[in-house]
């Protein structure tokens, strides 16, 4: 079957044409079109444990997890349980409610904030940590690194990953040059570069945002070191220090990545944002930090943010729910099915002969198409991949029913769901499918 032929899935193609008509691209976010792979989007009609189910009946074993929410798998009973309670008890009061609190404890306990101010995307969290960054500070400039995404907020698309690198958009027309002019944008993993936007700018700059562990240009973790240095260097200068754990919150551990590297280390970030998990597969986010900062909000303090739907009862529900069932025994099956994953596509590809990197950032990973090198710490090399082999090798996996990010540029999200049956199911596509990659034109 060719990439571009839709035989076997007429369903989710009528649906996609229908949906075409009356969306943009068919999608309501970019990354879930299948423009960089190509062919049909699948419409998925049902999830259960690590298994989806599309529109035509064809299961498959899901390696995206919406993007990272599902960490316990689709339809936990305990989840999906606590959710219809708490919709039968009604949808939204526009009031404060309790479990909006017992998420908002579960979060404090967990990861260094005081406290947390509840969204209802990740967008929202990194745009609100911003302003309040600018408000604490009184200065403009924002610091980010090239590939790190961080929603779609003006300034912060510059130089971004996943669907902004996936399209191969080099910026974001609509937004304004005023907007990203306050944005300086230093390669992932320089120190280098870091201490010379301080040395130029020093004095102007109200904050360095920088996801955890880059997830949205493929898995890059932060060198040794490298989020401490962050932290200090903002301290040194007057700056703020936000961690985006939007994708790792929750996942790479208990307390996210922080209780990987700054927990040891001593450190915590000023302020951090979270998303994904902490939802439970609904839409909420949060940020939160220091106390001395977080009272700088309304109605606390000067800064404005507000939500119609903010700290909503149902998601709030499924995210506490979702949290105080992800226990330490749930953290290590994730690592070791994280584990097992990456190395069984590995020796695949090592087997089939093309040249790749399978790399982790904790439990997060992905395959990087890259030849000659034997890491990525940065977007350059990450932008350096044959993204035709990744095609190729998508719908190979696709089409045994194993559905990855279809893009090259993502990483992939493991459950606790994921057991061995699962596991069988993957190891069983994926020698095709690297030779599908190694049959795959050269990058150029
Ligand atoms: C690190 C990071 N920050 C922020 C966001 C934005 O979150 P959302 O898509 O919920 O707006 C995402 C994902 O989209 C993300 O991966
Ligand atoms: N990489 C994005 C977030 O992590 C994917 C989700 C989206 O933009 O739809």
């Amino acid at each position: 079957m060719t990439a571009e032929s839709t035989p076997d899935f007429p369903a989710s193609a009528a649906l996609f044409e229908r949906a075409r008509a009356v969306s943009p691209g068919g999608v309501n976010s970019p990354v879930r079109a299948f423009r960089a792979v190509g062919g049909t989007p699948r419409f998925m009609a049902s999830g259960t444990g690590p298994y989806l189910t599309d529109v035509d009946g064809t299961e498959y074993v899901d390696l995206v997890g919406s993007w990272g929410p599902m960490l316990l798998g689709h339809a936990h009973p305990e989840v999906i349980d606590a959710v219809q309670r708490a919709a039968a008890a009604g949808t939204s009061f526009g009031t404060p409610s309790e479990p909006e609190v017992l998420l908002a404890e579960e979060i404090v306990t967990r990861t260094p904030v005081d406290s947390v101010r509840l969204v209802s995307s990740g967008t929202e969290a990194t745009m609100s940590a911003i302003r309040l960054a600018r408000g604490c500070t009184g200065r403009d400039l924002v610091m980010k690194f090239a590939g790190c995404y961080h929603g779609h907020v003006d300034s912060l698309l510059v130089s971004a990953g996943s669907g902004v690198v996936t399209f191969g958009l080099p910026g974001t027309p609509g937004v304004p040059e005023a907007s990203t002019a306050q944005t300086i944008v230093v390669p992932y993993n320089d120190t280098a570069a870091v201490e010379k936007a301080f040395a130029e700018y020093g004095d102007q700059i109200a904050c360095v945002i920088t996801e955890a562990a880059a997830g949205n240009m493929g898995a890059v973790p932060p060198l040794p070191g490298f989020n401490k240095f962050l932290s200090e260097t903002c301290a040194r200068n007057g700056a703020l220090f936000i961690s985006d754990e939007v994708m790792t919150g929750f996942r790479v551990s208990r307390s996210g990545h922080w209780g990987l590297d700054g927990a040891a280390e001593g450190w915590r970030p000023d302020l951090l944002t979270f998303g994904k998990v902490m939802g439970g597969g609904f839409p909420a986010a949060a940020f939160g930090g220091r106390d001395d900062l977080m009272s700088r909000l309304a109605p606390e303090g000067p800064v404005y943010q507000a939500g119609t739907l903010s700290g909503n009862p149902i998601a709030t529900t499924a995210g506490y729910t979702t949290l105080r069932l992800a226990t330490d025994a749930v953290y290590e099956q994730l690592d070791a099915v994280a584990g097992q994953v990456r190395t069984l596509a590995s020796e695949a590809l090592t087997e089939a002969g093309v040249p790749h990197v399978a790399q982790a950032a904790g439990n997060l990973f992905s395959i990087f198409f890259v030849d000659g090198t034997d890491t990525v710490t940065d977007f350059e090399q990450a932008q350096a991949q044959n993204v035709k082999q990744h095609k190729a090798f998508f719908h190979a996996m696709l089409d045994a029913g194993v559905y990855l990010p279809p893009s090259a540029f993502e990483s992939w999200f493991v459950s606790a769901a994921h057991d061995d049956r699962a596991i069988e199911r993957i190891a069983a596509a994926l020698p095709a499918a690297a030779r599908a990659a190694a049959a795959a034109p050269p990058a150029h």
